[in-house]
């Protein structure tokens, strides 16, 4: 067997993102806009937008809420699927560019809700709002809280998918990793869903020392 080394990696993501994903004129317009306007390159990448695509698909999501919402880079794999979007952003600008990205893509009906997440959450519960998924990608420290709401907005068979959860565990240490506050902990106790934590490698990320190691937890809603 050949060593895993970052450039045969970096082969095979490069490889699988050109078969399988390919080009996308609309979708690289995004993200080009989107460094126009001074945001930061943390959207998810082509190959993870497939597959949280696939995932609304698998789950015939026609409602998607998703927490973090930046350019709306991955709102857009969601319309992808046929899904109508709901996102949440705390910023005023992150939203204005995201709303521009989305009518240039031509995604209609989707919605993006200027706020802080804890503040939008509880709300959309309140209005007796349901989603089929819900996509967790916004401030690690508070995953915890958020998949908490996500359960209650999510329909009985629908899915939670918590972004970037093995990075939140390593950066949190030895003894955050094991405490009884932790995603995992919490989500493990919650009688409400079936989840498990599906670690991943990218070499995108290799630069940034440890996090080309990262992964993401899933649950289904009982
Ligand atoms: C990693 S980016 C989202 C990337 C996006 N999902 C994509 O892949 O195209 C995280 C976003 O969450 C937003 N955010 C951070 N804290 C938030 C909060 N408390 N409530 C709502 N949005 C928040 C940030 O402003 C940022 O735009």
């Amino acid at each position: 067997m050949s060593t895993v080394t970052p450039s045969l990696l970096s082969l095979v993501e490069s490889t699988a993102e050109t078969r399988l994903v390919g080009d996308d004129a609309q979708l690289a317009a995004t993200l080009a806009n989107s460094a126009r306007h001074g945001l930061p390159p943390i959207s998810i990448t082509p190959l993870h937008g497939q597959h949280l695509s696939l995932l609304a698909q698998l789950v015939s999501a026609r409602a998607v809420l998703e927490v973090g919402t930046l350019g709306g880079y991955s709102a857009q794999w969601f319309a992808r699927a046929g899904a109508r979007v709901t996102s949440i952003e705390v910023d005023a600008r992150h939203r204005d560019v995201a709303l521009e990205n989305l009518r240039a893509a031509g995604v209609d009906g989707a919605e993006v809700v200027l706020g802080d997440a804890l503040d939008v959450l509880p709300r959309l519960a309140a209005e007796g709002r349901v989603f089929d998924l819900v996509f967790v990608d916004a401030d690690w420290g508070l995953q915890a809280d958020y998949f908490d709401w996500a359960v209650r907005l999510t329909r009985r068979g629908g899915a939670i998918y918590v972004d970037n959860a093995v990075q939140s565990m390593v950066e949190d240490g030895e003894d955050g990793v094991t405490r009884e506050g932790s995603l995992v902990a919490r989500v493990g106790r919650d009688e409400r869903v079936r989840a498990a934590l599906v670690p991943t490698v990218s070499v995108r990320k290799w630069d940034c020392e440890s996090e080309f190691v990262d992964g993401f937890l899933l649950a289904v809603v009982l």
